[in-house]
Formats: C-alpha cells, structure tokens, sequence
C-alpha cells in the first residue's frame, strides 16, 4: 500500500509536484500517468527518500520510507536500468545486495529464475543488453519478496518481446496481492497494463479512477487523457517559459 498526502516538490520558482494525495491499493496495477515532466519521477523519487519534499508526506505500507525496518523487504523499486556494477555477474550482484540487506543467498537464485535470467547469471553485467539489465534491476526489485513494487517508466527502450515479459510480470505480481505502481507516458501501454490509473499534469492529481471509468464518455482512453492534461500541458509551457524568464 501507499499513501500519498498533501506531497509538494518546489525547485526553486517551479513547483514540480503540487499537492497531491492518493493512495495506491494492493492487487491491482496502478498506473501513473502524465506527460513529460507532470512530476512523476519526483513523485516516486520522494516515496524512496530520495528527494525531500518541501511539504507533505508520503508512506510505503504505513511508514515513511526512511522508517521502514528493512526497506527491501517492504517496497521493490526499479527505477533505471543502470543500477548494477559492471565488472560483476548478474549472480554475484544480487548475492551481494542479498547479504548487505540480511537476505538469504537463495533469493538471488529465485529471483534470477523469476525474471528469466538464470541462463546468463554468470556473466558479467557489462556485457548485458538493455533488456538483460532491465530484467537485473526487476530481480533486484524482488529480492525481498516486498508487498509493494515502484516501476518507473519500465518499458522504455525496450523490444515487443520486453515490453510484453514486464506487462505480464506486473499483471502477475498484482496478482499476487501486491501493490504495483507503475509509472509511463506511454498510454497506449497502461491502457494493456493497469487496472487503475493516477493522472498527473502540471505536478497535480487530474484523475484518481478505473480504466473503464476513465475513458466512458470518449472514444478511447487516449482521448480521455488529452482531454484532462490538455489545460496543464498549456499551463506547463507557460510556466516553463515564465521560469526561463522568456516568453512565448
Ligand atoms: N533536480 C531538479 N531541479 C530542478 N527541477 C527539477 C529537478 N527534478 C525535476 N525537476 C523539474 O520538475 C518537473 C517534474 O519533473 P519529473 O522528472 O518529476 O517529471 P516526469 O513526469 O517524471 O517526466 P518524464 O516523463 O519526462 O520523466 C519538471 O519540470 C522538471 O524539470
């Protein structure tokens, strides 16, 4: 589960997310919309701690990410596929990250075995594509075995045969009783994806509802998003232009 409350980022003139509150439900994909610098990543970057809101609070199964006892085992999260050292093997990475989080050894073999990579664990991570190395963060992601799963922007380079294995894999995890939350522009993607979908615009909550929900009244889920983010992607390059000290 997590809790969004009242969270608001500023850089500076810009306020990059802007009140916003929600809560992200176990056993289903939640999808996590908005256009090119809606806020996002901030967003998910706060839920880790690893930027510090101007205001507000947010909370990965009841506590504040800082607060969580052994934060693998609480909240998977893959954020970029860059994460994994090189000059060591797929194995030898998650082995490693197993022992400095108090997880036992095996994980890093199931979690190679879940994510398809047991053939290649010996390899190094330097020579993995970047649909490998996708897969490696995703293991990572797993090691705990945590109820919720963060994915920021995960298809994002990758082939049909990978956007497919990860649409299946968080369908699959969602399943499971997990809260998934996963965020994209790509609408086309979350409409095969999520259940529920969380729209940003502007840094601000522009829909909080059910796929089916979203798109009644407009011809695809498509034409339901442009016609919500349509005001905020104006209000965000005028604000863009104003923060540059330019005008349009
Ligand atoms: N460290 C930073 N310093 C200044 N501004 C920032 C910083 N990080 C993000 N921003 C600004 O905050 C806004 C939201 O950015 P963010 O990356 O969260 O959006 P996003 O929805 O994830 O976009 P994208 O889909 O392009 O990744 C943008 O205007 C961005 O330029």
């Amino acid at each position: 589960m997590i809790d969004v409350h009242r969270l608001t980022k500023r850089y500076g003139s810009r306020t990059a997310v802007d009140d916003l509150s929600f809560t992200v439900r176990p056993g289903r994909v939640t999808g996590f919309l908005g256009p090119n610098g809606a806020g996002k990543s901030t967003t998910i970057r706060m839920l880790l701690a690893l930027t510090t809101p101007s205001s507000g609070s947010a909370a990965v199964n009841g506590r504040p990410y800082r607060r969580l006892h052994t934060p693998l085992r609480e909240v998977g999260a893959v954020l970029d596929a860059a994460g994994a050292h090189g000059g060591r093997t797929a194995f030898r990475h998650l082995c490693w990250l197993a022992a400095s989080n108090g997880l036992p050894r095996r994980r890093a073999t199931e979690v190679l075995e879940r994510t398809g990579l047991t053939s290649v664990a010996g390899r190094r991570v330097s020579g993995f594509s970047l649909g490998m190395r996708q897969r490696l963060g995703i293991a990572a992601a797993l090691l705990g075995d945590p109820p919720t799963l963060i994915f920021d922007e995960p298809v994002n380079g990758l082939d049909p045969e990978g956007v497919r294995w990860i649409r299946s894999l968080m369908r699959a995890l969602a399943a499971e009783g997990r809260t998934v939350l996963v965020s994209s522009h790509l609408i086309s993607e979350m409409a095969l994806t999520a259940d529920h979908l969380l729209v940003i615009g502007a840094g601000r909550l522009l829909a909080d509802d059910g796929i089916v929900r979203l798109t009644r009244g407009h011809a695809s889920l498509e034409a339901a998003y442009f016609a919500l983010t349509a005001s905020t992607t104006q209000h965000r390059s005028d604000a863009d232009w104003a923060a540059e000290g330019r005008t349009p």
